[in-house]
């Protein structure tokens, strides 16, 4: 399998080296040149198999040629084997036809461990045999960060440094991200909001001269190896719930883009997906775009849902490729745009065929604690404000016979101030977590200027200073 980037400049490449490039070297994001398609009896065949089963099915299409079978279900069994469920993902009903798929059982209680326990294996693995190591630079707005730390914590091919928005994530995030003893951890507190983190992190790809000197990579779901790991689950809870003999929805509490960008790849390769409905809090420029077809940023406001305080949706990037027939030129032309002027707009063709698959709504922080409440009451199920969001979105796009499934992206636990003031619950985090929210913090407070981390980064990077 090659990869191209939607930017059309760049050399298209093997998994291998997109897995470390993170981001093309034009600017753009890796996709698949074509995708694997899987016919209705292989579908059906994934019922009733184990989590890492139907993991290696859809991964291994990906990656053939360049991670040997074997090595690949090892990695895959390791990674999933430390979730604090056996299922992986459990699929829990909340009415007749909604269900949330509970994707927070990792170690670092969100979604982001589906991904990130598995890339930070398949990164060790490519750098151990080609004897190099890595600098891996990640923003967060609070999850990204943590899960990508508790996978690279200790690993002696990477140091890992993430930008995160000082102030402005829950303390449990904040914690996951400074706790850790290990000297490969690095967590910088910038003085700006999440999209200042990843445009700086953007910034440093796109400087080839440190991009090279410190060896840069990327564990953002720019990283194309984030979102083949997410594919898997909506396989998995697609066919738990009748596919591939019935359609089935899913609704995504979305910010960046690549959550449900995973269920739009799982679609082109054969999952019957009746819709993918985006859920917005009221940073909502995705439900906007997908109104009115004009991609607009707007300042960003801090809400309960802190990581998806986003305007610059990175994946929609993907998603614009797709619906352009994958024309560089033209995403090229709408990139540019949108640094310049901080808007586009997609024309009509596009815009259709992205409405054939997708729909979005947006929920205020009124209607999120209401959601967290009555779920509650109603259903007795308690949820964080993120899959609340998702919860309140999809009740206005069940049609009552597709099966609606809502990503559980966080553990309330990990937002018990918020999840207690809508609801009088304050959720508390599984025992093994508990020390961390009295253990010694580390970290720096930056500006947030590209500059400062660079200069940051390469003090203490050992990438530049092994010589390996
Ligand atoms: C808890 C939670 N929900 C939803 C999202 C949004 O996911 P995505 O950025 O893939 O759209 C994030 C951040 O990525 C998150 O941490
Ligand atoms: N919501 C994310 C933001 C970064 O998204 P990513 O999926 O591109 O890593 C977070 O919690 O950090």
């Amino acid at each position: 399998m090659k990869y191209f980037s939607t930017r059309g400049e760049a050399p298209v490449l093997g998994f291998s080296e997109v897995l470390l490039q993170g981001l093309a070297r034009d600017g753009g994001l890796y996709l698949p040149e074509t995708w694997p398609v899987f016919d209705a009896d292989k579908i059906a065949s994934f019922a009733g198999m184990a989590y890492a089963d139907v993991a290696f099915e859809v991964i291994q299409p990906f990656v053939v040629g360049e991670i040997e079978d074997d090595e690949l279900r090892a990695m895959i069994q390791e990674s999933y084997d430390g979730f604090r469920h056996n299922t992986v993902t459990p699929l829990v009903q909340i009415t007749p036809n909604r269900f949330i798929l509970e994707l927070f059982h990792g170690p670092t209680l969100a979604f982001k461990d589906v991904a990130m326990q598995l890339l930070g294996r398949m990164m060790d693995h490519v750098l151990t045999k080609r004897g190099l190591r890595a600098t891996i630079v990640g923003a967060t707005s609070g999850d990204t960060g943590g899960a990508a730390i508790e996978a690279f914590r200790g690993r002696e091919r990477t140091d890992i440094f993430i930008l995160f928005p000082d102030g402005r994530v829950s303390p449990v995030q904040r914690r996951q991200m400074t706790t850790a003893s290990e000297d490969n951890v690095h967590a910088l507190a910038l003085t700006g909001n999440f999209d200042d983190c990843q445009s700086i992190v953007k910034g440093m790809f796109n400087n080839f001269g440190f991009r090279d000197r410190v060896a840069l990579s990327g564990v953002n779901s720019i990283n194309w190896a984030r979102i083949l790991t997410q594919i898997v689950y909506y396989f998995v809870s697609g066919v738990a719930v009748g596919a591939p003999h019935r359609k089935v929805s899913f609704t995504v509490p979305t910010g960046n883009f690549g959550d449900i960008f995973a269920g739009y790849a799982a679609m082109q390769m054969g999952l019957p997906i009746e819709k993918l409905v985006v859920a917005t809090n009221v940073n909502d420029i995705l439900a906007r775009t997908l109104e009115t077809g004009r991609y607009e940023m707007r300042g960003v406001t801090a809400t309960s849902a802190p990581s998806m305080d986003i305007q610059i949706s990175s994946n929609f990037e993907r998603l614009l490729s797709e619906v352009c027939g994958r024309d560089g030129e033209a995403v090229r032309r709408m990139m540019n745009q949108l640094s310049q002027s901080g808007s586009f707009t997609i024309e009509s063709g596009p815009m259709e065929a992205m409405r054939t698959s997708f729909a979005a709504g947006r929920c205020d922080e009124a209607e999120t604690a209401d959601t967290i409440a009555s779920t509650l009451n109603e259903n007795g199920y308690l949820l964080d404000p993120h899959t609340a969001i998702g919860v309140h979105v999809a009740k206005s796009h069940d049609d009552g016979k597709t099966p609606m499934i809502i990503l559980g992206t966080a553990h309330p636990a990990k937002f018990p101030d918020a999840v207690e003031a809508a609801c009088g619950v304050r959720p508390e985090l599984p025992l093994e977590l508990q020390p961390m929210m009295t253990a010694e913090e580390r970290q720096e407070v930056l500006p947030a200027e590209q500059d400062a981390i660079e200069r940051h980064i390469e003090q203490h990077a050992r990438a530049v200073h092994s010589g390996v």
